[in-house]
């Protein structure tokens, strides 16, 4: 689906869309002056038409005209395995459309656009008809959690395990036993059993007694083994997530992957947190295979009544099962869109209220609001509708019973006791039966939140330098480099590599880092080159200044170096090594960014500075020296509580140069030999600014910088200038060399000066 709505919200939004034609989804969008483009969406099947969806655009994202997500309306075609064979439209563009069985995503859309340019970038289409090449390049689904994993971590814990499955046997077996001695004792007060009532009671107490010990057995035993799987999952989930490429957080918003973490993997916890107690889950399903058992030992003639109960419970579970796993989805869905709409409000809200924001932000949450009750109400009705027919269909049960039953007792073919106790199991089974149509309901809110999490990190890709970085920090042999080689003084500068660093470190204080050729993409917008074959050589030790226009691609020049990003075609090379040899978190160690605005974590200004080097322990002097270093010292300790100060989410609570030099005591810290200066200075006053570039001084000391500042004046000193524009390198040189070259470079100068003049 992330496919189909960036190939389709890329190309719609951008308004040069008139028709689109996946050759069996056939759909025509017409252009609307204003910001919605309409059109219909027709899913075929073998030349048949299957469904026709009434689609908009609306801010560029793709929803059916009643507002409805696209993607959950396509989601139960699903399994249907629909493909067509190519399709040509009326400037002879193929499209194609692919529903696979486990994943569905329309591979490609032919679009097509009287008057607009017949330029094939500006389509993120491949040309080619061959339907099998795109079903080769879909991405195929992994899922993260799986039968295998949780069979796995469910046996770790053989010994809760074994305890927990004793328990159910002997609790069921003392809730089954109940109804027997129930009917005994009937028996015995009516004078049909000659037992002594003492013996009888004895039992009975037994059994009351020892059924709420084995209850309490067996859910200590399950719960602790199930937090353990879902600890477990969390890990994994959370881990990867975030070995993710960076290009899946352009995609999906931070609400929609919190949501993982806390509603999804809530719902798998519920299905044992919720189902231990008894008549649901384990036990319900014990009892009801016990209940039946009995049933027959007790009357061969009558159990069948009680088969034609559980038949039909049994069917309407698998009916509700059915018609509630998409209302669940959606329902998933919406409390995800409530919680990104909520997140982003308040992050953003000192822009909601200068913008007098809240009004549109409080109409949007109605809208979502609304949508989520929605769903909520029809789960209720499906809910309820399976809750009355289930009761019907145990009343039917029970009156067949009395009527067959009572004519028995009476021809006397079956003693009363037995009835009685029959009567007895059939409320058991009624409400293990119950109980386990709850936790199949439970069990389909799971298992839609598994498919969730599934879709979402399973067919995501995996940043894989990232994750093999990580694998190696978390092996043994890493762990004792990092202790041997760990270095408690904070350096000075280039030459006096920490030791925290790997080779990669020691590289790059000598090795000249280039870019060779590169051109480059985003992947969320494939068809806009952003680089196109740019080449520049960072001396090791000396300042490289990036300028150019805006959008020029300075910053993503920023994010290539920080590999952020791989470029399309071209490399970055270290000391002429290619840097994809290298792991991702190695390559993370050795490059510092500062930017414009430095995010700061919620937590002390302290722990903040030691998060440059978060993968070791860092001393109190170091801390203090680093913050010295960045003028930030005599600040901190102004304020009450020094270096302990909260400093608010995102760091919210400083000014934008103290943040900013607490950014800079942190780079200091890491002390990593490529910096990156990302406009580090240009929101600052003149004060705030003398202060932080005192302090990028001391930081840019040896090391190999990379300096981007639309104010000229600030990268006069810099060793190479490098003029970008154009996707390319338009100039390179010194200030002084430019500027006697009088162009682009000389331009910009004399433009910004007549400006400040
Ligand atoms: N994450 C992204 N996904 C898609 N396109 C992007 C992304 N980030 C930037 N772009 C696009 O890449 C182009 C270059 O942007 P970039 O931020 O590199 O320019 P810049 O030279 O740094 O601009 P500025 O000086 O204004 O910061 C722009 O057209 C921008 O819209």
């Amino acid at each position: 689906m992330a496919l189909l709505n960036s190939i389709l919200s890329s190309t719609l939004s951008r308004g040069l869309v008139e028709k689109f034609n996946p050759a069996a989804g056939n759909a025509s969008v017409a252009q609307n002056p204003c910001r919605h483009t309409f059109g219909v969406l027709e899913v075929q099947s073998r030349g048949r038409t299957l469904r026709r969806f009434q689609i908009q655009t609306k801010f560029g994202a793709l929803e059916l005209r009643n507002g409805k997500p696209l993607s959950s309306s396509l989601e139960k075609w699903r399994g249907k395995s629909m493909r067509s064979s190519s399709g040509s439209g009326p400037d002879g563009r193929v499209g194609q459309f692919a529903v696979r069985r486990k994943s569905l995503l329309i591979s490609a859309a032919y679009i097509s656009a009287p008057g607009a340019p017949a330029d094939p970038q500006y389509y993120p289409l491949p040309e080619t008809s061959d339907l099998n090449e795109f079903e080769n390049n879909i991405p195929q689904r992994e899922n993260l959690i799986n039968g295998g994993l949780i069979a796995r971590l469910v046996l770790e814990e053989k010994q809760s395990l074994a305890i927990a499955l004793l328990s159910l046997i002997f609790g069921t077996t003392c809730t089954l036993s109940m109804p027997i001695f129930s009917g005994r004792f009937f028996e015995t007060l009516i004078g049909v059993r000659k037992q002594p009532l003492y013996g009888l009671l004895l039992k009975l107490f037994t059994v009351y007694l020892m059924e709420p010990v084995f209850t309490v057995l067996f859910v200590t035993r399950m719960i602790r083994i199930w937090e353990k799987v879902m600890k477990e999952l969390r890990f994994q989930v959370f881990q990867r997530i975030l070995i993710q490429k960076v290009a899946f957080f352009d995609e999906h918003k931070v609400g929609e992957l919190t949501s993982l973490l806390s509603t999804d993997l809530n719902s798998i916890k519920d299905i044992v947190n919720e189902n231990v107690s008894r008549d649901r889950g384990f036990r319900s399903l014990s009892e009801v295979f016990g209940t039946v058992g009995i049933l027959f030992v007790l009357s061969p003639e009558l159990a069948p009544v009680m088969s034609f109960l559980m038949i039909s419970i049994a069917g309407i579970v698998a009916l509700y099962k059915r018609t509630t796993m998409p209302v669940f989805k959606a329902h998933g869905l919406s409390m995800a869109r409530i919680s990104d709409l909520a997140g982003e409000t308040f992050a953003a809200i000192r822009t909601v209220r200068s913008f007098g924001g809240e009004r549109r932000q409080i109409s949007m949450f109605q809208k979502q609001v609304l949508a989520y009750q929605e769903s909520g109400n029809k789960l209720g009705l499906l809910k309820a509708a399976n809750e009355s027919w289930t009761r019907v269909v145990v009343y039917v049960a029970l009156m067949a019973l009395y009527i067959l039953g009572g004519t028995k007792v009476k021809s006397g073919q079956l003693a009363v006791g037995r009835l009685v106790s029959f009567i007895g199991y059939t409320f058991t089974l009624t409400f293990a039966m119950q109980g386990l149509v709850n936790t199949l309901a439970d069990l389909r809110g799971a298992l839609a939140a598994v498919d969730r999490i599934n879709t979402l990190v399973g067919t995501g890709k995996v940043d894989e330098s990232l994750a093999r970085g990580l694998e190696l920090e978390n092996s043994e042999d890493h762990a004792k480099f990092i202790r041997e080689n760990s270095n408690e003084s904070l350096s000075d500068g280039a030459g006096t590599a920490s030791g925290q660093c790997s080779t990669v470190c020691e590289l790059a204080w000598t090795g000249n880092v280039a870019l060779e050729d590169v051109h480059f993409a985003y992947p969320s917008r494939p068809d806009a080159m952003v680089l196109r074959g740019i080449s520049i050589v960072l001396k090791a030790g000396t300042v490289t200044a990036l300028v150019g226009s805006s959008g020029s691609g300075k910053s993503t020049i920023v994010q290539l170096l920080s590999r952020f990003y791989e470029p399309t075609k071209g490399r970055i090379t270290l000391a002429g090594e290619d840097v994809r040899k290298f792991d991702k978190s190695d390559w993370a160690r050795a490059v510092s960014i500062v930017n414009q605005e430095p995010v700061l974590f919620a937590m002390s200004i302290g722990e903040n500075i030691a998060y440059g080097a978060p993968f070791r322990k860092v001393s109190e002097e170091e801390i203090i020296k680093a913050a010295k270093a960045a003028n930030a010292h005599d600040f901190i300790e102004s304020l009450p509580e020094g270096y302990d100060t909260m400093v608010g989410e995102r760091g919210s609570l400083l000014s934008g140069g103290q943040r900013q030099r607490v950014a800079i005591a942190r780079a200091l810290l890491k002390n990593a030999p490529i910096l990156i200066l990302d406009e580090a200075t240009s929101s600052l006053d003149s004060v705030s600014e003398r202060l932080v570039q005192d302090a990028l001084d001391i930081l840019m000391k040896g090391r190999t910088t990379l300096v981007i500042a639309h104010r000229l004046s600030t990268v006069q000193a810099a060793h190479q200038i490098v003029v970008c524009g154009h996707g390319g390198v338009l100039e390179k040189g010194t200030h002084l060399e430019l500027l006697a070259k009088e162009g682009t470079y000389a331009n910009l100068v004399r433009t910004q000066t007549m400006t400040f003049e």
